[in-house]
Order: C-alpha cells, then structure tokens, then sequence
C-alpha cells in the first residue's frame, strides 16, 4: 500500500502511543462509540483517562448525544466510574442548540415556546435558558396517535420553533404533532436540529441515529434542511473555546468514532490533531478507501481509546 503524506498513523504500539501523548496538551472526546457504546463501557477507559488527568491533560467531552443535558451526563460518567468530570467539562449537542438559539435566533425566553421532538436532555438545556418547551418527554405523547383525542391539538400559538433530536422513544403521536408545528404555523415555526448523525453506536450495533429521524421530518414537512448544532458545527466548538479560552488549537486533539461529525470538527477546527477510534461507526477498510467518500482523514488511528494505556503500561 502507497504511504502518501496523509495517510493516517495508526496507533500500534508503545512508541507510537508515548509520541502522540507527548504531543498534545488537551484532548477533546465524542462519547459515544469512543468512551462507551450504549450502556457497555469500552476497554480501558477508566485508565486511559486516568492516565491523562495523571499526564496533566485538560479533558473535554464533546457529545452529538442530545439525549442527555450536561447535568445528566455527569452521572452518566459517575455511573462508568469515570470520576470527577465536572459539567463545565461536558458539552452536548442539547447545550450547543441552547447556546446556538440564545445566540443566533430572535427567540424570546418566557415569550416564545418551543415544541421539542427529543429527549430530557433538550428540555434541560432550553429550560436552563429560560425557555418553555412544550412536547419532548411528555408521558401524554406516548399515547396512541388519534387526532380526535390529542392534547396536543390546537396548535399552540406560542410555539415559535421546533428542535428535533435524538428521540429512542419516538413514536407516530410525537411525529403527527411535530409535522404539524413544521407545516401548520404562519409565520413559519423555526427548526433546528441537535445533530446529523444518521445512525447511533449501541454495544457494538449500529442503530438508527438522531439524523434519520430528523430527515423524516424534513422530508415529509417539505421543509429546508435544518441548521445543525452539533458536530462537525464550528459554532459547538466555538463555544468550548469561549468557556477555555486559555487553550491552545495546535496542542488539542479531537477524538472520535465518526469521520463525517468528529474528525470533520477537529479538522476544520483547525485543532492539532485528530485520532479515530474503531469501536463506532467507523471501519478500518471504510477508513483506509476514505479517499472514495471525499471525508477528511484523522491525522491518527487506533482500534480503542484504551490502546493508549493498554500500549505504555
Ligand atoms: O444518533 C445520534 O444522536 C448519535 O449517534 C449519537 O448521539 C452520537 O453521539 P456522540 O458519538 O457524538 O457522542
Ligand atoms: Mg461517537
């Protein structure tokens, strides 16, 4: 096999491993399908991030995961034994579409509502900036869909935008009541989407991801793809930039499962480096033919986070 200059590293021994330790001073870490993939904790990862907190590293935890706030995800870590990970540490796709609507729309706090196609962890992060949110984790929605006996219906005239994420509970009701909000509004509702990934790394399966359920939105609603706030978005790592300003792009490295999301968000964000890990979405045979899908290539590879205690210990 040609090695052309950007052919990536893959991290396969000690030597290897210490030279891209030494290299960085901040790691930057997708969660899932690189700490853990659903409920199942990946191989030594505890000591791996042991080992860097050890090394003095600054750790960063960047998440298309909406499911989840901030809040929650310190629990989740908890919950892994991955100790001592702050929420100032943790930045999730339900938190970058809070930042990016506070920021970037004309949406009033405790004026305008908004109808939310997701989970908890979108409610969370909206209600932290002072948003009510109708929709989301609603027990109601679970009922079967009958538009004779919705709740839902009328229209809320208050509702002014529709945020789709990831929803594992997604059923017919929540899909009837969110096409309406995206097709039945004058002016138009706004319509923001957490995430793009198009499936979800569960215990090493694939399963449908946060962006197929938001393309069927889009598709039936007919309505423009929505803006996106999760990775590869610069606007997400704007704002870890802005809440670590003292941080340096050349010395950061992202560390990902996805090549469309992660290593696209580190390499556009001009970051030092970029380390793929196998245990996601990704394949090694995809990873080395990437050349065919036009994706950006990870500076470095390694099978799991893990090989980076595994290989100097
Ligand atoms: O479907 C989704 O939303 C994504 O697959 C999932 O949440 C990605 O999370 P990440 O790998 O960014 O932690
Ligand atoms: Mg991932």
């Amino acid at each position: 096999m040609t090695v052309s200059n950007n052919t990536p590293i893959k991290i396969s021994d000690k030597q290897i491993a210490t030279e891209f330790l030494n290299k960085y001073d901040t790691f930057l870490f997708d969660c899932d399908g690189v700490l853990w993939s659903g409920t199942h904790l990946l191989p030594s990862v505890v000591e791996t991030i042991e080992m860097l907190k050890s090394l003095k590293k600054t750790l960063i935890f960047v998440t298309n995961n909406s499911t989840k706030s901030r809040k929650q995800y310190t629990k989740k870590f908890e919950s892994f034994g991955i100790k001592d990970i702050t929420e100032k540490q943790i930045f999730g796709s339900s938190y970058a579409t809070a930042v990016y609507i506070k920021n970037y729309t004309d949406l009033k706090p405790g004026e305008d509502k908004i109808w939310v196609f997701g989970e908890q962890g979108i409610e969370d992060e909206l209600h932290d900036m002072g948003f009510e949110t109708l929709g989301g984790s609603d027990e109601r929605l679970m009922a079967e869909w009958n538009s004779d006996t919705t709740p839902f219906l009328p229209l809320d005239p208050k509702v002014k935008c529709v945020v789709a994420g990831l929803d594992t509970k997604i059923n017919y009701h929540k899909l009837c009541i969110s096409f309406q909000y995206l097709t039945q509004k004058e002016p138009k509702t706004q319509y923001i989407a957490t995430n793009i990934d198009t499936t979800f790394p569960s215990k090493g399966m694939l399963l449908p991801g946060c962006g197929s359920m938001i393309d069927l939105l889009t598709v039936s609603s007919g309505r423009e793809e929505p803006p996106n706030c999760g990775k590869p978005s610069q606007k997400m790592l704007d704002t870890v930039f802005k809440a670590y300003p003292e941080l340096q792009r050349s010395k950061c490295c992202m560390v990902g499962d996805r090549l469309n999301t992660d290593i696209r968000f580190g390499l556009e964000g001009n970051l030092g480096g970029t380390l793929l890990v196998l245990t996601g979405v990704e394949t090694e045979d995809r990873l080395l033919q990437n050349s065919d899908h036009g994706l950006g290539l990870p500076k470095y590879y390694a099978n799991k986070l893990g090989d980076l205690y595994e290989f100097t210990h």
